[in-house]
Parts: structure tokens; C-alpha cells; sequence
């Protein structure tokens, strides 16, 4: 059924513009949808396999008081805005509001996405027998199996060992498995086993699965000294120099260090508007794990130039004021041990055996400390895949993985190419993908199961990409999925809004992966929501306080804003037009507002947006105090996602009243799924890393998401790295589904047209058929 009223508004689905179709699917769930035929109340199925349609409550279906055409075919045909029947339904022509859906935005299908299989990376794992009294038998027993290849990996002797293998093969089993059989078969007092892993998470889980080994127990899984390089170096350096390692003198959030290095490029006169200070600290930490002192540094081009000036700033600011970043944890604690050769030999004495997990992911100073530490130790046990090497831009360099047999000139290497985690429809696609890097080593991939085709499908942009996925959860959980089945990945932070707020609106439980607070909040975002707040409530204090900056005014003006509001009785916002400045230009610009913003009051709030942008100095500000220059977190790119969302609106209120309502629950919903486990995962690609989900949905696969401008940008000026970087993000998002993988191209985001993302180009798409 394509028709339904919306109050006197006669919908059709043939004719709507479709970036209408959000709000009207929101119509539908607010019951402000009725059908055009029987007048009951419907809704608007917005999902990713099938067009929209509209539906009766009760029965899911389209109504049958009428004969229906099929909805696939409806939406096949051609409807002329001018013809007067639609759908058997009377639409006057001088009540159209929609025009024509040109043939850009009209409903695109899924596509299934097929990539070669050959045959004969169909196989099966070989089984493996062992020694009754072995303890790989007794876990066997106990539903733990290993294949021969996995079995060898972890019963192997002493020594330098790399175990290489592409995703899902096994690596975090053996890895896990080792310890255990080093503790047990081969009696290693597990307190000289160190276990470090990327994320502190990954070590705990590590541990709680090795208790449920058999002959495990608390009391031996504690003793493993485990965490990440940073957490133990940390714990080591707080014990030996405690007063040097004070927490609150660590710059531990990147605005700490975007302040200081704002501070510097003002004392080295660089023009901080365009500057991408984000882009900047990255490459000083890249810099820094690579172990180059600012002197060491040999700058490639102007920019780096300017970067290492501010190193070198950075540097000796951050000594004087006595503070330190993760980074100095592990400069520090590496420069500890050189300095402390006796101190150095106790350790080394102490640690017999090392396992180092994500190995592709370690830098030049992990790399140095482990092997300063691993002197004489007996072994040193690697496990990694160089195709899922996701932190260069900090440092990481699978060269150390690909190297490791040249550094270790007696070691052994292992290569794990079972893929036990994924269909072989998934293993393909991504195979396909990734075969693209041009710096990688190639390996097999052998799948056991078959399963369904990836699909890729087409929202018009990232409010419906929300809404779609939110169906097809909703969907899958009524035939049986669990909620932990599901994750949905991003590239970065800010593409994940839309899928909070749907999600925050249905009651399904999910954990957003990263504390990144609300949206609404960011500064920019929260400038320009203060001055549509104004607009209803000329006496909101906060948002007075929140459009001081936007007008280049210090907060405290706020006190002569609450005494001239007394002195003339006039509300916060009029007193705007009394504020003295001593700048003819600022003060007229004062003066304007409070005007302008009443006449605002009736417009669209899209339309309001537009308007202080253009018209209050909105533009200038975001020029200047926006970050422009940032690769990633660019004032404009807020406001671009701000009129996303305020084109669902007709009216200010209502949207500002949905703001703050989306504000708390960002509070509300942390609070409360914060220990559960059985939720929806929604996550970076990048803290995705290592974990396994039935059903996975990539957001936004499409060139500047994924690949990300920055990269793209790096690549038009002949740096094809970034590039395959972000190749391996895609790769690594892609292998942690198990038997469902959704890629999503929008037809914009942001705002502005959107392109399916150049990595998909390997695969081959042909049309999705529904069978259910
Ligand atoms: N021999 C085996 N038999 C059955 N299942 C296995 C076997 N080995 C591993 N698995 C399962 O395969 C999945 C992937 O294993 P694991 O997470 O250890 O792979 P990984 O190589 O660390 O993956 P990635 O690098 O992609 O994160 C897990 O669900 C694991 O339990």
C-alpha cells in the first residue's frame, strides 16, 4: 500500500520527495498515519530489504479492504503527480506536496555481494588426536577443539614464535590456549607469564575464559601479569618512580593536548584556523612511538616542518609543567630499564614467558622494550595479522610481524588460514576486498560453512541507514536473534548519531562502545542550538551563556546582561541590543539578533539554522573557532549533521524539545546498560577489533567515510598508505561478522551526495531476491 493520509495530507509513496520518508516513517509511529482506504491508523515500513510500504498495526499487512496491487510493483511503476487516481485513491492535484522522485533518490534495492569461491578453500580442519593424559585432550573433552595446525601452535616448543593467520582462525584461542598448556603441561610458574593484549578488555576476557579451562582456577589466572603495553609499564613505573607518574599530571584526553598545542602555535605565531591540530598530534605521537626525539625528526614537506616545531614545543612545555601523555609511558618506561640495568636484570630474571596478542598492531618502542625484556627469556610468542594492522597513524607497524623471522633468526613461524568464524560467502567478499592492499602477505583462507551472501543496500542517507537497520534488528529478533548478536560499526565517532538516537527511541538494549557524549553537546552544535532556544525563550540563561562565544563576547558579560534586564525590563535576549563593546561593527551585529531571532520563530527549523548561519555571523565564528582545520572533527561537519537532523522538524520547539530529550537519554541509557551483556554492540571499526558478532552492519560505505577523506586526500598527493589502511579498517569490520554482513551506502550523508565507497569495486553485486 503506497497511499495514507497524514492529517488532510494524501502521501504517496510514488510521488514523495524521499528525504521526506524519515519523517513521515516517524508519523507513522507517533499514530499520526491513517490509511487511505479504510482510514485506520498505519505506518510506514522502512526496512532494508523490501521499499517502503505502508502497513496496518494489527496485521502487519497492507489493507485488505481493497485489492491491493503488490507493493514491489506498485513502486515498479510509473506514477504520473498528475494523475488523479493513484492507488485507486483520489489525490487532488492542487494538494500535491511532493514532487516527482527522480531517479536518484528513488528506492534502490539491496544488491547480494558475491565474490569468487574456490573450491578448493573448501575444506574441512583436520582432526586431531592426542595423548589421553595430554591436558590439549582433557579441554578437547571439554568441548575446547583444535585442528592439527592450531594443536602445533600451541604445543610448540620453547622459542621465538610467530603465529600468523588471517581473521578467525584462532589466534586469541591459541594464545589463550598456550598459557594454559604452559601451565599446566609444561609446569611455568604462571607468574612469569607475560600476557599483553591491545585493550585491557581483551585481557580480562583472556583470563575469565581461561578460568573455564579445566584445572584452572582464580588463584593461577591471577598470577599472569596481563594488560595492555601502557597499563603495565604503568604499573611498573608507578612502583619505582611514583612521584614522577602522578595521576593527575597525565594529559589523558586529546583536548588537553590540543589545548597546549594551541597554545604553542600562538607563541610560534601559526595561523590556528586552519590548522589541523587533530592531524598534528597524531603524527607527534607517531612520531614518539617510533622513538623520534624532536631533534630526530626530518621533516617531509611544510607542514611537518610546522609539526615538529610544535614537537618540540609540546615537549618542553609538557616538562615544565610536570605532565606526561600515554605516550611518555612507554618512552618513560622504556628509558627506565636502559638506565636501570639492575632493575632491567630482575625483570628479565622474573619473566620467562612472553605472549604478545595483535602483533601487527606494535610499535618501534613496544617493539624494543619486549625484546629489552625478553633477553634471555625462553620465549617470546607472537600472534597477529598483518592485514588487520589498524594503527599506523600512531605508529603500529606490521613490519615488525612481517620482520619477525629476520629479527629472530631461530624462530618459528606458524600460519593459522582456518577461518572458523564466518561464512564462506563472508570470508570471500572480504578476501576480495583486501587482496587489493598492494603491502601485505598473502595468505589463505579456507571457510567450513556456507551461509548468505553479504548485502549492500541504499538509504537515502544516514536517518533512514538508522531506521532501516533498526527494522531489520527488530525483525530478526522476533525470529529468535538476541540483541549480543548484532553490532553496527562506523568508521568514526560522529557517524554513529543518527543509530544512537534510533535506537535510544525503540527499547531495545544497546552499548554505545565509547563514552563520546551526547552530540548536542559538542560546542558547535550547542552554539547554534542556544540560538534556536532563544527564539521561544528569550530568558534562557544557559543559552545566553552558550551564544556569548559565537559573538566574540567573554562570559562574563552575562552579569551586565542580568542587570540591564532589570534596568530596561526587558527579557536576556533583548538586552543584546544594549551591550557596548566599543565596535560599531559587533555592536550592530548585537542589535540584530534579538529581532531577528522572533521572526525566526514560525520557520522550519532547518530554515532558522540556514538563516543565523548566513545572516547572525554564524559562519564567521565556526571559521574561527571551529577547528576548520581538523581533518576529523570540523566545526562545519557539525552543523552539516545538525540540519540532518532539524529536517525532520516542522517546528523549533519540537526540535529543540528532541535535542534535550536526546541529551539525557545519552546520560540515561549509559547508566543503565552499563553492566548488561546481552545488548546491541555499536562501535568504532577500530575497538571492534578482536571480537566476533552473528550479524554485523557497516554504516556509511562510502568514499569519505570509508575510505576517509583524509585519506583520500593522501592519496591524490601520492601516498597510497592511508589508503590501504583504511582498506584494512573495511577488512577488519567485514570479518567480525559470522553469518550476516550489511554494508550500508547512503545516498548522502552529511548532507551533501555520497559515493559507494571505491573498495567495494572487487565485488560483484547482483540483485538481492527475497525468499522469506
Ligand atoms: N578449532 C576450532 N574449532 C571450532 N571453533 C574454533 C576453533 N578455533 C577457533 N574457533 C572459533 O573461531 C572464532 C574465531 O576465533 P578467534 O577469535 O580466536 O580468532 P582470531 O584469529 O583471534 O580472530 P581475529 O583476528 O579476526 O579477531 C571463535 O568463535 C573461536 O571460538
Amino acid at each position: 500500500m503506497l497511499t495514507a493520509f497524514n492529517y488532510d495530507r494524501l502521501i504517496s509513496l510514488n510521488t514523495i520527495d524521499r528525504q521526506e520518508l524519515q519523517k513521515i516513517y516517524e508519523a507513522g509511529k507517533n499514530g499520526l498515519l491513517a490509511c487511505s482506504v479504510c482510514g485506520e491508523a498505519v505506518k510506514l515500513y522502512l526496512g532494508i530489504k523490501s521499499a517502503p510500504y505502508f502497513y496496518h498495526y494489527s496485521s502487519k499487512l497492507p489493507c485488505m479492504t481493497e485489492d491491493v496491487p503488490n507493493v514491489q510493483q506498485e513502486h515498479a511503476a510509473t506514477i504520473d503527480i498528475n494523475d488523479e487516481r493513484t492507488n485507486g485513491f483520489r489525490i487532488p492535484k492542487s494538494r500535491s506536496i511532493s514532487k516527482s522522485v527522480t531517479e536518484s533518490t528513488s528506492f534502490k534495492p539491496p544488491m547480494t555481494i558475491k565474490a569468487t569461491i574456490h573450491t578448493s578453500e573448501l575444506a574441512n580442519s583436520l582432526p586431531v588426536t592426542y595423548p589421553k593424559e595430554s591436558y590439549l585432550n582433557i579441554l578437547d573433552q571439554n568441548g575446547y577443539s583444535l585442528d592439527a595446525t592450531q594443536s602445533k601452535a600451541v604445543t610448540i616448543d620453547d622459542g621465538p614464535i610467530l603465529v600468523l593467520a588471517g581473521a578467525g582462525s584462532g589466534k586469541t584461542r591459541v594464545l589463550t590456549m598456550r598459557a594454559a598448556f604452559l601451565i599446566h603441561e609444561k609446569n611455568v610458574n604462571p607468574s612469569t607469564i607475560m600476557l599483553v593484549t591491545f585493550t585491557n578488555k581483551a585481557a580480562n576476557e583472556m583470563k575469565e575464559r581461561l578460568l573455564h579451562y579445566p584445572k584452572m582456577n582464580k588463584g593461577l589466572v591471577q598470577k599472569i601479569i596481563s594488560g595492555t603495553f601502557h597499563s603495565i609499564l604503568y604499573q611498573i613505573l608507578i612502583f619505582h618512580e611514583r612521584e614522577k607518574w602522578q595521576r593527575n599530571q597525565l594529559l589523558s584526553s586529546n583536548w588537553q593536548r590540543e589545548l597546549l598545542l594551541k597554545e604553542i602555535a600562538r607563541e610560534k605565531q601559526i595561523d590556528e584556523k586552519d590548522f589541523p591540530f587533530d592531524a598534528a598530534l597524531q603524527l607527534i605521537s607517531a612520531w614518539k612511538n617510533s622513538m623520534l626525539s624532536p631533534s630526530d625528526v626530518e621533516p617531509n614537506n611544510d607542514w611537518e616542518q610546522k609539526v615538529a616545531q610544535l614537537y618540540t614545543g609540546y615537549e618542553t612545555k609538557k616538562q615544565q609543567q610536570n605532565q606526561y601523555d600515554f605516550d611518555d609511558m612507554l618512552l618513560g618506561g622504556y628509558h627506565f630499564f636502559l638506565e636501570n640495568p639492575a632493575i632491567l636484570a630482575t625483570y628479565q630474571k622474573r619473566f620467562t614467558h612472553f605472549l604478545l596478542d595483535e602483533f601487527q598492531d606494535i610499535n618501534k618502542v613496544q617493539y624494543e622494550w619486549i625484546k629489552l625484556m625478553a633477553g634471555s627469556a625462553k620465549s617470546i610468542y607472537a600472534v597477529g595479522d598483518d592485514d588487520q594492522s589498524i594503527y599506523s597513524f600512531r605508529g603500529s607497524d606490521p613490519k615488525y610481524l612481517l620482520n619477525f623471522e629476520k629479527d629472530y633468526p631461530n624462530s618459528q613461524t606458524i600460519i593459522l588460514d582456518y577461518n572458523y568464524r564466518s561464512s564462506q560467502e563472508i570470508v570471500s567478499a572480504a578476501k576480495s576486498t583486501i587482496s587489493k592492499n598492494t603491502k601485505r602477505r598473502a595468505k589463505k583462507m579456507i571457510t567450513g560453512y556456507s551461509g548468505k551472501h553479504p548485502l549492500a543496500f541504499y538509504p537515502y542517507d544516514e536517518e533512514e541507514e538508522a531506521t532501516m537497520i533498526l527494522t531489520d534488528i527488530q525483525e530478526k529478533i522476533k525470529l529468535g536473534y538476541e540483541p549480543k548478536d548484532f553490532a553496527i560499526l562506523f568508521r568514526t565517532n560522529t557517524n554513529s548519531r543518527a543509530m544512537f538516537e534510533r535506537l535510544a527511541s525503540s527499547s531495545l538494549p544497546f552499548r554505545l562502545e565509547q563514552d563520546i557524549g551526547s552530540f548536542y553537546q559538542r560546542f558547535i552544535v550547542k552554539s547554534m542550538l542556544a540560538y534556536l532556544k532563544l527564539i521561544h525563550d528569550p530568558d534562557n540563561q544557559q543559552a545566553v551563556v552558550d551564544i556569548l562565544p559565537t559573538l566574540f563576547l567573554k562570559k562574563t558579560v552575562l552579569q551586565d546582561i542580568k542587570a540591564m534586564s532589570i534596568l530596561e525590563d526587558c527579557s536576556f535576549l533583548d538586552c543584546l541590543h544594549f551591550i557596548k563593546t566599543g565596535f560599531a561593527f559587533q555592536e550592530s551585529r548585537l542589535k540584530k539578533i534579538p529581532d531577528t531571532l522572533k521572526r525566526l520563530m514560525d520557520r522550519s527549523p532547518l530554515d532558522a539554522i540556514n538563516y543565523i548561519e548566513k545572516e547572525l555571523g554564524f559562519q564567521e565564528f565556526i571559521k574561527k573557532r571551529g577547528n576548520e582545520g581538523n581533518q576529523w572533527d570540523k566545526g562545519s561537519d557539525d552543523i552539516r549533521d545538525l540540519k540532518v537532523v532539524a529536517r525532520k522538524f516542522n517546528s523549533i520547539k519540537e526540535f529543540v524539545q528532541y535535542t534535550d530529550h536526546m541529551m539525557a537519554m545519552n546520560e540515561e541509557l549509559r547508566k543503565q546498560f552499563k553492566n548488561e551483556s546481552n545488548v546491541i554492540t555499536l562501535s568504532t571499526i577500530h575497538r571492534a577489533k578482536g571480537l566476533e558478532y552473528k550479524t554485523v552492519y557497516i554504516l556509511g560505505a562510502v568514499d569519505g567515510s570509508i575510505p576517509h577523506d583524509f585519506a583520500l586526500e593522501s592519496f591524490r598527493n601520492n601516498n597510497i598508505l592511508p589508503l590501504e589502511e583504511e582498506r584494512r579498517l573495511l577488512y577488519v569490520a567485514m570479518t567480525r561478522a559470522q553469518q550476516g554482513l550489511f554494508l550500508s551506502i547512503p545516498m548522502y550523508l552529511r548532507g551533501k551526495k555520497a559515493k559507494e565507497s571505491r573498495f567495494l569495486s572487487p565485488l560483484s553485486m547482483s540483485p538481492f531476491v527475497h525468499l522469506d
